[in-house]
């Protein structure tokens, strides 16, 4: 009988750790490459998979290992497969190290099916753990997942693909994507400064306190203390969702991507009530209020004596942005300023890399906060639900992953202002978004 690309590598692991006399699964270990030797060459690949099933997107991660030598770590010591082959190399008392990236994808939940598909396209349904105590015959093979769609679609996964999904509260896959990503991946976090990019560096000693916010449909703000410490300090029902379906509404765009392009083009002060609308065209300088300050979002829509077919999308478009943006910055400002907060990450796909979505949000958290409190985005922002599932894979001990910053590209040209990001329509992201690493199997 012909065998799954998993179960070779599965079965050539089982071997190489018997040829070593282990016995099961091996415990968590952290992976040195220095600790990388013999390398074993199988023409297969393996993955794990993990989900993050939101109210508007489905989210997956998945590793797959390498099958080109040259995408291999330069951190690592085994030497080079060749072309279509896998490298496994034996890690730490002999435990099966394979070489490989972590991969990026995500569908519309409302086209759930799209997703279905991808995953059996893939094979990504066939590796992964059996379920104890499952009926002989029942074939389900289990995998992390988050989010409300994790408890909302189990029957379905379980039905077209004979998955179980097997739940991780949504709060802490967030926090433990966050905390990785910002550890590991050292291009991960950029603030947005008068239209550019700058990367921040982290210092592992001096990540905590600070305050994640999270935009997907509906937003979610967590102090995070530490590893596995935090506490969702609050939150707001106007969100990504509601930049979507009003914005829809409003202006009949068919997708999110075209109601963000429309954007760019528009003047939000068209529709958007002044300071110097109301102020004859003067400043409020005792309060500290330029005349261009919004004083009104869609106000001038009360006066101008027009229908909706009289704006231009555009503008409607710019305008919502502004407004949604404007309002998260700044109720994720004042919830910093409860705890004493300096550190603001904002993740989600509410942002998709969007140059005047994160102007609005840096200028409201710098204008509310004079300055005092920064705001920061994320490379992977809207992974980090699906990454802390995939990561929980470790806590519970069936792998340890090692990220290798040496390859790991760089995010975004952070000479563009405005980025225009295209996705694939089959789900899957463009390379750059992929994190080289090695996962040590249990
Ligand atoms: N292709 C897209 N289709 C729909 N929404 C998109 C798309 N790209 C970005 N978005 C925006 O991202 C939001 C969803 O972000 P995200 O995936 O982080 O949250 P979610 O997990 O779906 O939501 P929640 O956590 O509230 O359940 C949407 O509400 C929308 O504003
Ligand atoms: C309900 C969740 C957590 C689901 O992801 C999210 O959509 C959210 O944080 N909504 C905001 C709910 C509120 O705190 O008002």
């Amino acid at each position: 009988m012909q065998q799954t690309p998993d179960q070779q590598v599965h079965n050539l692991i089982r071997g190489a750790g018997k040829a070593r006399g282990e016995r099961g699964r091996a415990k968590m270990d952290i992976v040195e490459s220095k600790q990388i030797s013999e390398p074993i060459k199988s023409e297969a690949q393996i993955s794990h998979l993990a989900l993050d099933i939101g109210g508007s997107l489905i989210k997956l991660v998945y590793f797959s290992t390498n099958n080109d030598s040259s995408s291999s770590s330069s951190s690592s010591s085994s030497s080079s497969s060749s072309k279509d082959s896998v490298a496994v190399s034996s890690g730490n008392e002999g435990r099966p190290v394979l070489e490989g990236k972590l991969h990026f994808a995500k569908f519309e939940t409302a086209k759930i099916n799209d997703c279905i598909d991808f995953i059996r396209s893939k094979q990504l349904r066939l590796s992964g753990f059996q379920k104890h105590g499952a009926p002989a015959g029942e074939k389900c093979t289990i995998k992390k997942a988050t989010g409300g769609g994790a408890y909302k679609y189990a029957d379905l996964f379980k039905e077209k693909l004979g998955i179980c999904l097997d739940k991780e509260d949504e709060m802490d896959c967030l926090v433990a994507g966050s905390n990785f990503l910002l550890k590991a991946v050292h291009t991960e976090a950029f603030a947005y400064i008068d239209g550019q990019k700058e990367f921040v560096q982290i210092d592992h000693d001096d990540l905590y306190p600070y305050m994640l916010v999270n935009i997907g449909s509906g937003v979610s703000m967590i102090k995070v203390d530490g590893p596995g410490k935090f506490e969702r300090v609050s939150g707001t029902n106007v969100g990504g969702g509601t930049f979507w379906g009003l914005g829809r509404l409003l202006t009949k765009c068919k997708s999110f991507d075209e109601l963000l392009e429309l954007s760019h083009r528009g003047n939000n002060r068209v529709i958007d009530m002044l300071v110097g609308d109301i102020y004859g065209g003067m400043d409020y300088t005792k309060i500290g209020l330029s005349s261009t300050t919004i004083a009104s979002s869609f106000g001038k829509a009360i006066s101008d004596n027009k229908e909706l077919e009289d704006y231009k999308p555009e503008d409607i478009s710019r305008s919502l942005l502004r407004m949604i943006s404007n309002n998260i910055g700044q109720i994720s400002y004042l919830n910093a300023l409860r705890f004493g907060l300096k550190r603001i990450f904002f993740a989600g796909f509410f942002i998709r890399g969007h140059a005047y979505t994160m102007d609005t949000i840096a200028v409201a958290v710098h204008f509310w906060s004079k300055g005092e409190a920064k705001a920061m985005f994320l490379k992977h922002e809207g992974f980090l639900g699906a990454l802390g599932s995939f990561m929980s894979y470790e806590k519970h001990g069936f792998l340890n992953l090692k990220v290798h910053q040496l390859v790991q590209q760089s995010p975004v040209d952070a000479s563009r202002g405005e980025d225009k990001i295209h996705d694939p329509p089959n789900g899957e992201l463009n390379e750059n978004q992929s994190i080289d690493c090695s996962i040590c199997l249990s």
